[in-house]
């Protein structure tokens, strides 16, 4: 008598294991990357490969029972091994479809099959036993496939190696969970990239040998977008806490006073909120906590206010002002216009006139990026000039590290009235080499300079502003003369880590001017009669750009420069 044979797998999971065979034998472990993070530069994509090697397709297929898979599967040429039971993936379709892991039965099993290469890997197959109840599972899984993945298995995994994998493949792609198998001893993680227009490349994993709970731990928060934007929504608050330690002078206080009750009597906090504040500070790498006592870190150290380095008016900024005409960005986004005018009734510039103590916080904050100026005297070879002309030169900490670093070099610093007065204590040591001189850059600059700096001047203006200040400066300066532009420079695309992307935002906020592309620039210079040398980095993501006049015929006192600063 022939018994009917009652198939196991529905033809719709079938032929998606057939796919999977084949997607397998199509790929090694380059066509994996290049397919799964295109974004990724070349040499990380070969760093990836020098350590992790092309292992398995997976996909999720649902039996009514375990009986007679694998003689099915292998009725279609696939010959699967034992099956063991599945941890991650039960899990992640428990939490997905609210049903108790208890009533979910998830199994892996693992057939041999060649990559392209003839080299041998694994098709993986994840089978949930699926009743009639858990249809609904079966149909939304084979629509989204989220279970499906392209895995790489890291060859000698530790936990520093596995960090920086995974840190290069988060450049590409979102973390995506991931967990511990202890019948297998693996750990997984899994990345996504829900754009990828290729739904075979959507999902990777990366597995290991071994247990590593930290690193585990972090890209499980990191993968859910909720806390991730949780985090990016409340930015604010660190913004708030770090003024707040400035106002209350706490980073000059840790020095003497380690202890709460102590840091509490100096800064005349209310302690157990003060030792609120002190943690969250810990936690955001300002304070460093070692059971009662406290004390600085590195970053910490930034913000005391008596040092030479000292970030505490910036600091006193971002959480103050700049802070108010930041709440109404929605306002300057529809309108076009800055928000500061709004928020505090005039131009920043015009504020700042009107309001000598904010003034000087302004320009002792604007000095807080140093950096940048120490980039300049390093980088930049005064020795063929005999005048230096800041225009808006500020405070004048850039001229005055200029003419310390080069004796022979006389200095103008040109600016508002008000603007000269805060500058003069720190010219105080070359004074004797400097002119402070009053004006107006939309009118006049002085003519007797061989360089000229418009150091971070620009981005508060708008295009049109800019070509009236560039061709002020045009105007006056003679035919040799360079000029000198220091801005943070936009990326020409992509490059989202550039520093100029949010202080653009915060040009839109607080001065109505913006930052610009190295392009952007070059076309500005141009209208206003000037050529673009060149530009070259600076710390802190600045740039100097150096100009001529176009008409300019000899061009022999133009100082020489050192190589990139
Ligand atoms: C952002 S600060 C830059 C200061 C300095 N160059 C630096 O890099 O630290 C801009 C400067 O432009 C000056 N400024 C604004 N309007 C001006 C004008 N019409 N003429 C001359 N200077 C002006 C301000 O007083 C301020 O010192």
């Amino acid at each position: 008598m022939t018994s009917i044979r009652i198939p196991v797998l529905a033809a719709a999971d079938i032929a998606r294991v057939t796919a999977a065979v084949a997607l397998l034998g199509d790929n090694d472990t380059e066509s994996v990357l290049a397919a799964a993070v295109p974004s990724l530069e070349e040499d990380d994509r070969a760093a990836v490969a020098r350590h992790a090697t092309f292992d398995h397709v997976a996909l999720l297929i649902f039996p009514e029972t375990f009986d007679g898979l694998p003689e099915e599967l292998a009725r279609h040429g696939v010959e699967v091994g034992a099956m063991t039971p599945s941890v991650v993936v039960r899990e992640r379709l428990s939490s997905r479809y609210a049903v108790p892991t208890a009533d979910l039965t998830v199994g892996i099993l693992r057939a041999p099959v060649a990559d392209r290469s003839g080299r041998q890997c694994a098709l993986e197959i994840f089978a949930m036993v699926t009743p009639p109840e858990l249809e609904h599972i079966a149909e939304d899984e084979r629509r989204f496939g989220r279970e499906n993945h392209i895995a790489l298995a890291v060859r000698q995994p530790d936990a520093v190696l596995l960090r920086g994998l995974r840190e290069t493949i988060t450049a590409a792609m979102r973390p995506d969970g991931g967990g511990y198998n202890g019948y297998e001893n693996s750990t997984v993680l899994y990345f996504r990239d829900r754009q990828h227009a290729d739904p075979d490349f959507r999902r990777l994993e990366l597995i290991s040998s071994g247990r590593f709970p930290s690193l585990l731990a972090t890209h499980q928060r990191e993968s859910c977008s909720g806390t991730e934007l949780l985090r990016l929504m409340t930015g604010a608050w660190a913004t708030q806490a770090i003024a707040a330690a400035a106002e209350l002078r706490l980073p000059d206080h840790l020095a003497t006073n380690p202890d709460l009750p102590g840091l509490a009597a100096a800064t005349g906090a209310d302690q157990p909120s003060l030792a609120r504040l002190v943690r969250y500070l810990t936690a955001l790498g300002i304070v460093d906590t070692s059971g009662a006592r406290h004390s600085l870190t590195d970053l910490g150290e930034l913000l005391r206010s008596d040092t030479a380095e000292s970030m505490r008016s910036l600091a006193l900024m971002y959480g103050g002002p700049f802070y108010r005409s930041f709440a109404a960005l929605t306002e300057a986004v529809r309108s076009g216009e800055e928000s500061y005018a709004k928020v505090f009734g005039s131009h920043h510039f015009a504020h700042m006139a009107a309001d000598p103590a904010l003034a000087e916080l302004f320009h002792q904050s604007m000095a807080a990026s140093n950096a940048v100026f120490a980039g300049v005297t390093r980088g930049i070879d005064f020795s063929a000039a005999r005048t230096v002309v800041d225009v808006a030169g500020g405070n004048g900490e850039l001229l005055a590290r200029i003419l310390l670093a080069n004796p022979a070099l006389r200095g103008v610093l040109m600016d508002r009235p008000h603007a000269l007065a805060a500058a003069e204590s720190r010219l105080a040591e070359v004074a004797d080499r400097v002119t402070l001189v009053p004006g107006d850059f939309t009118e006049s600059v002085p003519n007797t300079g061989d360089v000229y700096l418009l150091s971070r001047v620009l981005h508060d203006w708008d295009d049109a502003q800019c070509r009236t200040i560039l061709a002020t400066c045009a105007r006056n300066m003679p035919a040799h003369a360079e000029l000198l532009v220091i801005e943070r420079l936009l990326p020409e695309s992509g490059d989202s880590g550039s520093l100029a992307i949010p202080w653009d935002i915060h040009m839109l906020c607080n001065t109505g001017g913006r930052e610009r592309t190295e392009s952007h620039y070059r076309a500005l210079l141009a209208d206003a009669g000037f050529e673009l040398l060149d530009a070259r980095p600076l710390p802190l993501d600045a740039h100097v750009m150096r100009a001529r006049r176009l008409d300019n015929g000899a061009v022999g006192r133009v100082p020489e420069q050192r190589d990139t600063v």
